[in-house]
């Protein structure tokens, strides 16, 4: 078979024919043998046509042709790619494939030589497939390793999820040897789709664009993302066009040369909740060995997505914590965040304010002791804190200055992801200028700003809870009903000043004179009110308790004060109404006590007065005649009567109307009754005006008319009607709708008007004095008339009150009186008159000094309008 043959000894005879066949028969066969035996599969081709033309027995084998098989075959047929062009034939190294398809790596090795008588081709091949598996198993696991060590600096240095995910997939196409690399998170949404975030390598834009899910229920669902994210576990596909799943996609135009799949789920503590996906160019085999390295590198990339994930959320939580932190700053309210063992965690700007200590100073310290000195209050809250989550409230906190202020509190409990108590959120706002605000509210609403006694609305309310209380507990109280002695009289005389002093100092000696939890008040001017409470449960002993401690009281206010170095002497009259009893109302105890204080006074003063059922009838029968006289003024019951008055000579000089009312069943009312009534309840002014128009109507008839032209018509005013703002221009008005003559209108006002406001009563009087309008001052002498007023008063007349008439012969006093007024009007260049003159003894001994007119019965009682036409002689119509 060999071209070559060992070369004969030319000292050797040459053998045989025979023998040199025989001696060639066998050098063939050991050839034969060794060419069999060689372990490598070997042919001898033809040079030019590859045809096969001798094979051995390890190619037999080997390649499972049978050696006849093999010498009808040429060469390029056991080649892999039978395409390929005769150099691939030697082409090192190579891919054959055996009879039964498999493909096998070959390095081959050829010699030329001759093959019976032809040249031909040895060829040798060296199956290496194992030795490049491992060579290519060993470089893959070099780049997976390469790829895995890349992918974990690229963890390390990663700030950004995405950016992240984006090199991930270039290290796997560049380093990894992947054609392509995606990473993609399974959707909650209804279709459960993958959305792919990242990618590398070709064709990856178009992936992305092929619908994806994760759901069992999906079509798209059934691949290897679809199973790896389902379960958790990596799903490797070796070849996918084997899989039927690929097979419409792998029609797609843009799907080339891609072969195996590696889905490797990304997985939290709680699921799987994305993809690394892998696609490689050839069939990817991958190593039991490098299976953990691709587990691992999934394992590191899902950490390092959570790792970024939660900086991110701690970054975007301490960006909203700093946010807060600032806005919190800016919060006008102090916030305070304390953590379950009270120490301090967090303090905003205004906090620092309110405590007056720096956040530093404080945090990681309890503030509580220091800030809150009431213990118990704070123990309660927090209590509440606990239980109910929160708690607000008003308290008083102590600054660092020691300073305290109060703070309106709201605490909040915050807890943990477990619902575990984590902290307390306090947020406090400076009440103390509010406080102090509504105290100054309080004070004014419920105290007398002069005395800083309660007043007349907290008296009342105290009054109505002790009347509850005693109601409940069966103890009888007292309430003492205290108006000072002859207080205007000093009012008027040492001015309000040392009034106001007095009225003080009567406050404190009252104060002191009760306990402490009896309650004094002042119910405006000289009127105080004292409420004692339980004195017992015998009405004769709550009597007797209160009547001694009204007299400790009389006595106490009795005792000489001091006013601004004036030493001053008063008394007062206290009335004394018990309770206990559970029927009377706060107002009917007032007015009880009320009456008592009149009895009181009307007992002569300086003294104590129990409550009079029968007084508090006359109260009664009071509150009807009001009633009765505001309807009278309403439906015009009201009617005037004329009182002559006349002069020295006895002749006629004028009237003085007098006001009637004639009620249907009570009959004539006494203007001694319903006038005073009416100055107290203000109806005085109605009552005025009817008397004011009634008596210049009447007056207005008599101009026409010589003997009554000359008359004077007077008319009573009284000090409230002549105080009021509008009192002039309704006499002008009236006047001018009468059409009476105001020199004929003669206005009489009572000493009393004097007391206070003298200026703008005298602007009064000179207003209408300028107007034609003159006056009397009636009732002179039994009030108190300053001289020096008097001198400025644009006066007409004195009018000597009756009282002092009556009595002028018989009572020295009185006689000394009248004629003291006498002077005093003759010194002042005022007319005198007297009035309630009865009889002739009166008026001649009131013209001896000096009288010169007079008014009484003694000329003629009141009388009506019609008598009075026809004693002036006039005709009917002019009644007025
Ligand atoms: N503001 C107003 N006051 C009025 C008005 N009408 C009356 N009054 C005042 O009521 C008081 C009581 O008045 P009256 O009962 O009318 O008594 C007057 C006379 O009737 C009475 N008088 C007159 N002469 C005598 C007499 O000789 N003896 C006697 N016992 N009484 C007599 O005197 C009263 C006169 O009052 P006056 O001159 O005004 O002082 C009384 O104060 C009236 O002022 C009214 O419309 N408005």
């Amino acid at each position: 078979m060999a071209e070559t043959s060992p070369s004969a000894s030319p000292a050797t005879p040459p053998p045989s024919e025979a023998a040199q066949l025989q001696a060639l028969r066998v050098s063939e066969q050991q050839y034969r043998t060794l060419f069999d035996s060689n372990p490598l599969p070997i042919w001898v081709t033809d040079w030019h046509s590859h045809r096969i033309l001798a094979v051995n027995q390890a190619a037999v084998s080997r390649y499972g042709y049978t050696q006849a098989e093999f010498l009808g075959m040429d060469l390029r047929q056991v080649q892999a790619d039978i395409t390929a062009s005769d150099a691939a034939l030697h082409a090192q190294p190579s891919r054959h494939r055996t009879k039964d398809g498999r493909e096998i790596d070959v390095e081959i090795s050829t010699d030329s030589l001759l093959f019976n008588g032809q040249r031909a081709r040895l060829v040798q091949a060296h199956d290496v497939t194992q030795h490049l598996r491992t060579e290519k198993d060993l470089a893959r696991l070099s780049r997976a390793h390469s790829m895995v060590t890349a992918c974990n600096e690229a963890l390390v240095r990663a700030t950004s999820e995405l950016t992240l995910l984006h090199e991930i997939c270039q290290i796997a196409v560049d380093i990894g040897g992947y054609r392509m690399a995606w990473v993609g998170f399974a959707q909650d949404d209804a279709e459960k789709t993958i959305l792919i975030v990242a990618h590398a390598g070709a064709i990856a834009e178009h992936f992305t664009l092929w619908p994806m899910s994760w759901s069992a229920d999906s079509p798209y669902g059934q691949g290897p993302a679809g199973r790896a994210l389902r379960s958790g576990e990596m799903v490797i596909v070796p070849d996918i066009r084997a899989e039927a799943i690929f097979q419409s996609w792998l029609k797609e135009p843009w799907v080339d040369n891609l072969r195996g799949v590696a889905s490797l789920p990304l997985r939290n503590s709680e699921r799987a909740f994305g993809l690394f996906y892998l696609y490689a160019n050839d069939t990817v085999d991958i190593g039991s060995d490098e299976i953990p390295l691709l587990q691992q590198l999934a394992g590191d990339i899902a950490f390092g997505i959570d790792h970024l994930r939660a900086q991110e959320s701690k970054r975007a939580s301490d960006a909203r914590i700093h946010h807060q932190a600032t806005l919190l700053d800016k919060a006008q309210d102090a916030i305070v965040v304390r953590g379950m063992d009270q120490r301090v965690l967090y303090m905003n700007k205004s906090a620092e304010q309110l405590y007056g200590w720096t956040a530093e100073e404080v945090i990681g310290r309890s503030m509580l002791e220091h800030v809150y000195r009431n213990p118990a209050a704070v123990a309660q809250a927090l209590q509440s804190v606990l239980e109910t989550g929160e708690w607000r409230g008003e308290l008083s906190i102590y600054r660092k200055d020691n300073r305290q202020v109060e703070v309106e509190v709201r605490w909040t409990l915050i807890t943990d992801a477990e619902q575990q108590p984590h902290s307390i959120l306090a947020l406090s706002t400076d009440i103390t200028q509010r406080k102090a605000a509504e105290r100054e509210i309080q004070k004014l609403a419920f105290f007398d700003p002069l005395t800083q006694l309660p007043n007349r609305q907290l008296l009342l309310d105290r009054l109505q809870h002790a009347l509850a209380t005693s109601a409940r507990s069966g103890q009888g109280g007292a309430l003492l009903f205290i108006d000072l002695d002859h207080f205007k009289t000093l009012n008027d005389t040492l001015g309000h000043d040392k009034g106001d002093m007095l009225l003080q100092q009567v406050a404190q000696r009252l104060s002191h004179a009760v306990r402490s939890m009896d309650t004094v008040a002042r119910l405006g001017g000289d009127e105080f009110v004292v409420m004692l409470e339980e004195l017992g449960d015998n009405p004769h002993s709550v009597a007797e308790q209160a009547k001694r401690v009204g007299e400790k009281i009389l006595a106490a206010l009795g005792s000489p004060y001091k006013l601004d170095g004036h030493e001053h002497q008063s008394t007062s009259s206290i009335g004394i109404a018990p309770f206990g009893s559970g029927l009377n109302t706060v107002g009917e105890l007032l007015k009880q006590a009320d009456i008592a204080m009149y009895q009181a006074k009307a007992a002569g003063r300086n003294t104590v007065g129990f409550f009079d059922p029968q007084l508090q009838a006359a109260v009664t029968d009071k509150a009807a005649l009001e009633a009765d006289l505001r309807l009278a003024l309403e439906q015009d019951e009201l009617f005037l009567v004329y009182q002559t008055q006349h002069d020295a000579q006895t002749a006629l000089t004028g009237v003085e109307a007098l006001a009637r009312w004639k009620h249907p069943q009570r009959g004539m009312v006494s203007p001694a009754a319903f006038i005073p009534l009416a100055e107290e309840t203000g109806l005085i002014l109605e009552l005025g005006r009817q008397v004011l128009l009634q008596a210049c109507s009447l007056l207005a008839t008599w101009q026409d008319h010589s003997a009554t032209q000359h008359l004077t018509m007077a008319v009573n005013v009284s000090v409230r009607q002549f105080k009021h703002p509008g009192f002039v221009q309704q006499i002008q008005e009236t006047l001018a709708l009468t059409g009476a003559k105001p020199s004929q209108l003669k206005l009489e006002l009572t000493e009393s008007l004097l007391a206070d406001d003298i200026e703008l009563i005298i602007h009064k009087m000179e207003a209408l004095q300028a107007f034609g309008v003159s006056f009397s001052l009636d009732d002179f002498g039994t009030g108190y008339s300053s001289l020096s007023y008097l001198k400025r008063l644009p006066l007409d007349q004195l009018k000597i009150d009756q009282s002092f008439v009556r009595d002028v012969l018989t009572d020295p006093n009185d006689a000394v009186i009248a004629r003291t007024i006498i002077g005093l009007g003759q010194s002042l260049g005022l007319n005198v008159i007297a009035e309630g003159v009865e009889n002739d003894e009166q008026r001649a001994f009131l013209a001896q000094h000096g009288c010169a007119a007079y008014q009484g019965y003694l000329f003629g009682r009141p009388i009506p309008a019609e008598q009075l036409v026809q004693f002036l002689s006039l005709p009917a119509a002019a009644n007025g």
